[in-house]
C-alpha cells in the first residue's frame, strides 16, 4: 500500500484511537536504533523471499482452533498474527512469518523464532518498552511502523496485526490470501491477550480495532491484486447443537 493511499486511513485512526503520530515516530525512531544495534534485522527482500503465491494469515479468532484441526494448510506460507502463534504451536505447526507488536505471548514468539519464523515487529506509540525489553532477545526481525516509513522500517499498510499481516502478503507477493481465524464479532479469541484465560467479550477499543481492521481488509479486497478467502471450518457436534437449539428457540419467537 502507497503511503499517500495510507495516510488517510492512519489520520483517521490516531483520531478515533486517540493515538499521538509523535510517539509513533518516536517509536518507529526506537526499533530503528535496536535494530542497527543488534543486527539481527532483515530487509524486505528476505522476507520476499519466503512469502509464496498463497498466504494463509492465521487471525486470533474463536474459529481458529477448528480451522486448524480441520484444514491442511502445507500448500501455502503461514503467516501468523501475534496472539495466534500460541494456537499454532499447539497444533505443531511453525509459523514461517509472525506479525507482532509483541504483546501476545512473548515465549512462544521466541520460541517459534528459534525454530525459524522470521517477526515483523511493529513499532507504535504504545509498545516502546516491549520493543526495549524483547527486541535484543529475537532474530531476523524487519520491522514496521504505522507512521512515514525509514530506512529499514518499512510501512506496507494495515493497523491490527492481523490486516497488517495480509497488505504485508499483498505487497510482498502472494495472489492468493487465506484468513483463517478472522471472526470479528462479539468475541475476542482466548489467543489475543497473554492475561485471558477464555474467549472473552469484546472491549471498546478492541471493537474500534475490529471495525478498522474489517474496512481495510475491504478495501485490499477491492483494490489489491491478490484474491482474498476466509477460511471457515465447520462447527463442533457441541456447537451445531447450540447453534441449533438457539434456531429452534428463535423459531419459537
Ligand atoms: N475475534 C478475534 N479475536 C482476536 N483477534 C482477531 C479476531 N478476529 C480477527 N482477529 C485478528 O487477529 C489478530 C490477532 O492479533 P492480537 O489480538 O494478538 O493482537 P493485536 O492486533 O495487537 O491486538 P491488540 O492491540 O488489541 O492486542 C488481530 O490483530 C485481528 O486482526
Ligand atoms: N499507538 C498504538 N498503535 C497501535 C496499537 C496501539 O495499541 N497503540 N495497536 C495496534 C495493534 O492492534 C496497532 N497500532
Ligand atoms: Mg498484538
Amino acid at each position: 500500500m502507497k503511503w499517500e493511499d495510507w495516510k488517510p486511513f492512519y489520520l483517521r485512526i490516531v483520531r478515533e484511537m486517540g493515538y499521538s503520530i509523535e510517539e509513533d515516530r518516536k517509536s518507529a525512531e526506537l526499533l530503528r536504533e535496536l535494530l542497527l544495534e543488534g543486527d539481527e534485522y532483515i530487509l524486505r527482500e528476505e522476507l520476499e523471499a519466503v512469502i509464496g503465491r498463497k498466504a494463509y494469515v492465521f487471525g486470533a479468532g474463536p474459529s481458529l482452533e477448528n480451522a486448524l484441526g480441520e484444514f491442511d494448510f502445507s500448500d501455502g506460507t503461514l503467516i501468523s498474527a501475534d496472539g495466534a502463534t500460541t494456537a499454532l504451536l499447539e497444533f505443531g505447526l511453525i509459523p514461517d512469518v509472525i506479525v507482532t507488536d509483541l504483546d501476545g505471548r512473548i515465549p512462544d514468539i521466541k520460541l517459534a523464532n528459534d525454530r525459524g519464523s522470521l517477526l515483523v515487529v511493529h513499532a507504535h506509540g504504545d509498545n516502546k518498552d516491549k520493543l526495549v525489553s524483547y527486541v535484543p532477545f529475537l532474530s531476523r526481525i524487519l520491522g514496521t511502523t504505522q507512521a512515514e516509513p525509514l530506512d529499514i522500517i518499512y510501512n506496507f499498510g494495515g493497523f491490527t496485526d492481523g490486516d497488517r499481516a495480509a497488505f504485508l502478503a499483498e505487497e510482498l507477493g502472494a495472489r492468493e490470501i487465506v484468513l483463517v481465524g478472522f471472526d470479528f464479532g462479539e468475541i475476542v479469541g482466548k489467543w489475543s491477550k497473554p492475561y485471558l484465560r477464555r474467549h472473552s467479550p469484546v472491549w471498546e477499543s478492541k471493537r474500534k480495532k475490529f471495525e478498522f481492521a474489517r474496512e481495510l481488509l475491504t478495501w485490499l479486497e477491492k483494490n489489491g491484486r491478490a484474491r482474498i478467502k476466509m477460511l471457515i471450518p465447520s462447527p463442533t457436534q457441541k456447537e451445531g447443537k447450540e447453534q441449533q437449539e438457539r434456531g429452534r428457540s428463535a423459531d419459537a419467537l
